[in-house]
Order: structure tokens, then C-alpha cells, then sequence
């Protein structure tokens, strides 16, 4: 995979990952076989789970929701540069106009994270205070999201019916599908030290604030000697 030239840093990718006839065979899949969370009408974004499925209150593996083995087409699609499997692997639907809200995902449970697009492209856009860069998820591609772009960045898909390019071209959304894959960290801690988008940042700074006012406290509970 190759660096994009690009801030946020850290963006590699690799273009034509899989075959177009690859790629037709799995969205036949994806459109005619698979079994969707009822959408209920809405053109929401849906999502399907493998491997072990993450529990947003105790940023690790859900207990409760049984390990669920990679069917035989995922296989083939999963990256072999982190010399193991992942431990989890997400596939999305966006109907056309769907989007995902900026976001960095949780620091603490694993580390970098790779995305695979397929179906129709999508202009992703990474966001750092004033600053935004576009990056157009084309189909077959795979991204890495490692340092800058997946620590300090936050990443996310306008809900819209049409992208405009870098070329001023407007290209209508149409379906997408994109599987993410994700490796959990041995320790689920995170060392970045960014206070805004790190969960352990954040709780680590919680737990001194908390230890600062105990210790008030304690001190105001001393009694005045004079
Ligand atoms: O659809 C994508 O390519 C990325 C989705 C994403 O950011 C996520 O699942 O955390
Ligand atoms: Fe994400």
C-alpha cells in the first residue's frame, strides 16, 4: 500500500484491490443473498457484523454476542499485511444520499483500521478544526487509516444526493457498499494524548480531575492547627 500525498498523514492505500468481476459477484451477493437489518422504510446506512462485535460501554468485546465466523466470501477480502486476522470485520450498505457523521473510531480497543469500498464511489472528508480534505472512495479500493488520519482527524461521509468533485463535476450518489476491519490492541489504551477525539485521553483525564478535587477535599477536611 502507498502513502497519499496528503494532510491529515498516514491515508495508504491500494487501488484496485479486488477485480471488477470480483467485485460484481460480491454486490450480486450483497443485494440478493444477504439478510439485512429490517431498514423500516428508512434509507439509512446498515450494517453487518463478523467476528467478535464491540461493546460501546466497555470499549471491548460485547460478553454477550457470540464470536460470528467470517463467511467463505469475506475471506479472500481480508488484508494479510497485519500478519493475523482481524478480530472484527463490519460490512456497511449506504443507499444512495447515505452518509456517516464525522467520527474517529475509538482509540482505545484497537489501532488502525482499513476500509474497503465497493459499488458506487463517495467522497469521504477528513476534518481537523478549519481544516477539511476530501478523499474520494473509489470502488475496489482499500484505505488504511493509521496516525494523523485515524488518531487526530476525524472522518465522515456527508448525508447527500450528490458529490462535487475536485474538478467542480457533481456525480450523483448511487449504492455503496465498504467492509471495515479492525485489530484489537493487546491493551485497550490508547498513548496519543489527544483530549478532544482519545477515549483513554479523556478518561485519563477524568480520573485526574477526579483525584485533584478528592484531594481538595482531604485537605480542606484538615484541621486548621492555629
Ligand atoms: O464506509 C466507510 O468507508 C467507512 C465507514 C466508517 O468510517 C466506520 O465504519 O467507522
Ligand atoms: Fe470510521
Amino acid at each position: 500500500m502507498e502513502e497519499l500525498p496528503i494532510e491529515p498523514r498516514g491515508i495508504f492505500w491500494q487501488s484496485d484491490f479486488i477485480t471488477v468481476d470480483h467485485e460484481q459477484k460480491l454486490l450480486q451477493k450483497f443485494r440478493h443473498e444477504l439478510q439485512w437489518p429490517d431498514s423500516k422504510g428508512s434509507s439509512a446506512r446498515l450494517s453487518l457484523h463478523y467476528g467478535y462485535t464491540f461493546d460501546y460501554k466497555t470499549f471491548g468485546v460485547d460478553p454477550d454476542i457470540p464470536y460470528k465466523t467470517f463467511p467463505d466470501w469475506l475471506e479472500p477480502l481480508i488484508p494479510t499485511s497485519e500478519g493475523r486476522p482481524p478480530e472484527q470485520v463490519c460490512l456497511q450498505y449506504y443507499p444512495p444520499g447515505a452518509g456517516i457523521p464525522p467520527h474517529v473510531d475509538t482509540h482505545s480497543p484497537y489501532d488502525q483500521l482499513y476500509a474497503l469500498s465497493l459499488g458506487a464511489p463517495v467522497i469521504m472528508q477528513f476534518r481537523l478544526g478549519d481544516q477539511r480534505t476530501d478523499v474520494d472512495l473509489i470502488p475496489r479500493s482499500m484505505m488504511q487509516m493509521s496516525g494523523d488520519s485515524r488518531l487526530h482527524w476525524t472522518h465522515g461521509i456527508k448525508k447527500r444526493k450528490r458529490d462535487t468533485l475536485s474538478d467542480g463535476m457533481i456525480r450523483l450518489r448511487e449504492e455503496r457498499w465498504s467492509i471495515t476491519y479492525r485489530w484489537l490492541r493487546k491493551e485497550p489504551e490508547c498513548d496519543c494524548g489527544d483530549e478532544k477525539l482519545c477515549d483513554t485521553a479523556q478518561r485519563r483525564l477524568g480520573i485526574e480531575r477526579e483525584y485533584r478535587w478528592k484531594q481538595q477535599n482531604d485537605d480542606s477536611a484538615i484541621p486548621n492547627s492555629s
